[in-house]
């Protein structure tokens, strides 16, 4: 029998919740300002600190992100009355050009976020350019933002598997990585966009990324979709390689409309119930976090597709007088 091994993983991990954007951008049912507001406040009520709110793309693209500039405004000016609890609560957006950047800029977004592709045909499908191309708009962006004091983030889609080009080197991954990096970015989230990655490939390309970024490579979030059920198991060998910030998406809301088949991002309960079995800090409150999901689940009419998420839910619902 082998010895059973002890899991080094870190001590405090940061949440990244994609919820209100990654998991609102590919619903059938549009949410309205108002839902999509209330739902930010009960995630930061639960301890969220880092929440993408919104995304200043075309709405011709993505309608159901047509409202992000007033849900983005009346989050600022909540925030500005909220305690100093809710001063590191960071509200950011998703940009794909200087349009974008305007937009967040107006709304005082305390992060915006870059988003290219390792495919080649995902970049065109998603953002309608090259690859190259994109690096050249995000560079215009970043170089604006620095001087507007707006921190970037940058995501890297098709980390693993492209729907429309299959299987994706690793080293392909970690050259886009390093020039994304290279612009100004401050973070750098690697999307398995379609949910195809194994604990084996995501190990096989955070090695190539170590190889290829060195020191750079704490600057490395993971974003992963469930499609294959393999999320969790990919987020915790990422955390044994020293990996400390996850993005996440209550309920496992999610979707990208430019990605055929790709369905819910990992949910936020689920990372949450696993972190604390691990004795991993968060900061976030599961019991409340499970109340965000309900309220938006019930807004969508749909079920959760967080396992922990149904389960803790059907206590409270027991325990309730
Ligand atoms: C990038 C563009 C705009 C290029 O789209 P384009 O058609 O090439 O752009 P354009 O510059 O020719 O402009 C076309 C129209 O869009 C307008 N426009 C132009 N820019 C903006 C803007 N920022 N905000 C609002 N409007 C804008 C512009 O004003 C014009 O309006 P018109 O004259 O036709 O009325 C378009 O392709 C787009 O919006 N794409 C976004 C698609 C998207 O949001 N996909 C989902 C993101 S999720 C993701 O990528 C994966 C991620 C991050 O979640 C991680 C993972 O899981 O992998």
């Amino acid at each position: 029998m082998h010895t059973v091994p002890t899991l080094l993983v870190p001590p405090r991990v940061k949440i990244v919740e994609v919820g209100p954007r990654d998991g609102l951008q590919n619903e059938p049912v549009s949410v309205s300002t108002e839902d999509k507001i209330k739902l930010v406040q009960k995630l930061a009520q639960a301890g969220c600190r880092y929440i993408e709110a919104g995304s200043f793309v075309s709405p011709k693209w993505v309608p159901s992100m047509a409202n992000s500039f007033q849900t983005m405004t009346k989050l600022r000016e909540w925030k500005e009355k909220q305690g100093p609890e809710y001063e590191p609560l960071v509200l950011s957006c998703l940009v794909p050009n200087l349009a974008g950047l305007h937009q967040a800029i107006q709304v005082k977004a305390g992060e915006i976020a870059v988003f290219g592709s390792a495919s080649e045909t995902f970049s065109n499908k998603n953002i309608n350019c090259s690859i190259d191309e994109s690096l050249e708009r995000f560079a215009l962006v970043v170089a604006e933002a620095n001087t507007a004091r707006i921190p970037v983030r940058a995501y890297l889609s098709c980390v693993i598997g492209c729907p429309y080009q299959g299987r994706i080197p690793p080293l392909a991954v970690a050259q886009m990585a390093e020039k994304l990096l290279a612009l100004g970015c401050h973070e750098l989230s690697l999307g398995d966009t379609i949910g195809v990655g194994t604990p084996t490939t995501t190990i096989a390309l955070l090695k190539e990324l170590q190889h290829v970024l060195g020191n750079d490579v704490d600057k490395l979030a993971v974003h992963f979709h469930d499609t294959h059920g393999q999320a969790l198991a990919n987020i915790l060998v990422s955390l044994e390689s020293g990996i400390a910030t996850v993005d996440a998406s209550v309920a496992g809301l999610g979707g990208c409309p430019y990605a055929p088949g790709a369905s819910g991002n990992v949910a936020t309960e689920d990372v949450v119930y696993m972190l604390n079995g691990l004795g991993v800090e968060t900061g976030i409150d599961l019991d409340k976090l499970v109340e965000a999901g309900d309220f938006i689940c019930e807004v969508l009419d749909r079920p959760s597709r967080s396992r922990a998420g149904t389960a803790i839910s059907a206590i409270q619902k027991r325990k309730a007088p």
